[in-house]
């Protein structure tokens, strides 16, 4: 039976390991309370790690407001920086595996092709910066880690672009959704299957994954499927993010090759409009 401890446990993703977690009888899935499990506290989490014993450690927690992140570097940096290292090294200490979760904002986004695990990341706001930080401080402190590149992150759990929409249509009659920022949609859902695959499968290939839905769509396309599943009339317009100001700047194009997951987790990762809507019928 493997062990595993979940950091971040109340967040979305966290949400949805614990959602999913009991379809893997071989796993017992660990979902510590916030005030035992702050990443930032290093003795604290030495005495879950030497009371649990985990074969591995889960990382969803971070630092995810990506604006406010901009003005609030110190502790974004905190908690997307120390708090992977803390981990790694406790990891390596106890012999556990770390799966931390990054993101598709490493990247600038000046790619027209999808980005594989090879491509330099360069990012262009604090959230991507820190969250790039975190995962050079894992690579450098353990050799025993996966670390998930992810994009778009949603689900029935938490906060999330496809919740925000669901609101802004029961309130407004039209909105503008920016079209020149393309990615691809990801139900927190299909991630956590995923997350507790690696663990199922006793994989030792460590290192960098990409993964997300398929497909590729704008921030516009995707608030058009959730209004037609959804069936909310609602008049959205496609606007340049200029017309969409926001504190942070966000890539234009960061959509991610899942090649190297595929084939090593003989995965059949679903089209994002197809998980949306089973996301959508399961909030209504
Ligand atoms: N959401 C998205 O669109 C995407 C997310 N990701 C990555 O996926 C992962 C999961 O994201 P998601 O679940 O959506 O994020 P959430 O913001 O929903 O969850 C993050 C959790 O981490 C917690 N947390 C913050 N600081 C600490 C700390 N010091 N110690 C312990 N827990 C802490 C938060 O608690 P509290 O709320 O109390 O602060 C929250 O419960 C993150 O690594 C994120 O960077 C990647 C791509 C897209
Ligand atoms: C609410 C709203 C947003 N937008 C734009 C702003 C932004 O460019 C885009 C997405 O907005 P959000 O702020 O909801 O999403 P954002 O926080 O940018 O989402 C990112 O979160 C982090 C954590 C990640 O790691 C990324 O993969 C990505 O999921 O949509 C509109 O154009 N119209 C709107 O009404």
């Amino acid at each position: 039976m493997n062990k595993v401890i979940v950091m971040g446990a109340s967040g979305q993703l966290g949400q949805c390991l614990r959602s999913v977690s009991g379809q893997y009888p071989d796993t017992d899935v660990i979902f510590p309370g916030e005030g035992e499990a702050n990443v930032l506290d290093i003795y604290k989490l030495e005495e879950l790690f030497k009371h649990h014993l985990p074969q591995y450690c889960i990382n969803c927690a971070a630092y995810t407001a990506v604006d406010k992140a901009e003005s609030d570097q110190v502790i974004a940096g905190k908690v997307n920086k120390e708090g992977p290292q803390n981990l790694a090294e406790l990891c390596n200490k106890y012999n556990a595996v770390l799966i931390h979760i990054s993101t598709d904002f490493v990247f600038s986004g000046n790619h027209h092709l999808p980005y594989s695990e090879d491509d330099v990341p360069a990012p262009i706001n604090v959230y991507g910066v820190t969250k790039l930080e975190g995962e050079q401080v894992i690579a450098s402190s353990t050799s025993k880690f996966f670390i998930i590149r992810t994009s778009w992150l949603y689900s029935e759990f938490g906060n999330n672009f496809v919740k925000t929409m669901l609101r802004l249509g029961r309130e407004k009659t039209e909105l503008k959704v920016v079209a020149d920022q393309i990615g691809t949609p990801t139900y927190g859902v299909d991630l956590a299957h995923f997350i507790l695959k690696i663990v199922d499968s006793g994989s030792e290939s460590y290192g960098i994954y990409h993964y997300s839905n398929e497909g590729v769509a704008s921030w516009y396309d995707f608030a058009k499927a959730i209004f037609e599943i959804s069936e909310i009339d609602i008049l959205v317009y496609p606007v340049r993010s200029s017309e969409f100001i926001t504190a942070a700047q966000r890539p234009s194009f960061s959509v991610m090759d899942k090649s190297k997951a595929r084939n090593e987790f003989k995965l059949n990762i679903p089209y994002w409009r197809e998980s949306l809507v089973g996301c959508v019928t399961e909030i209504n």
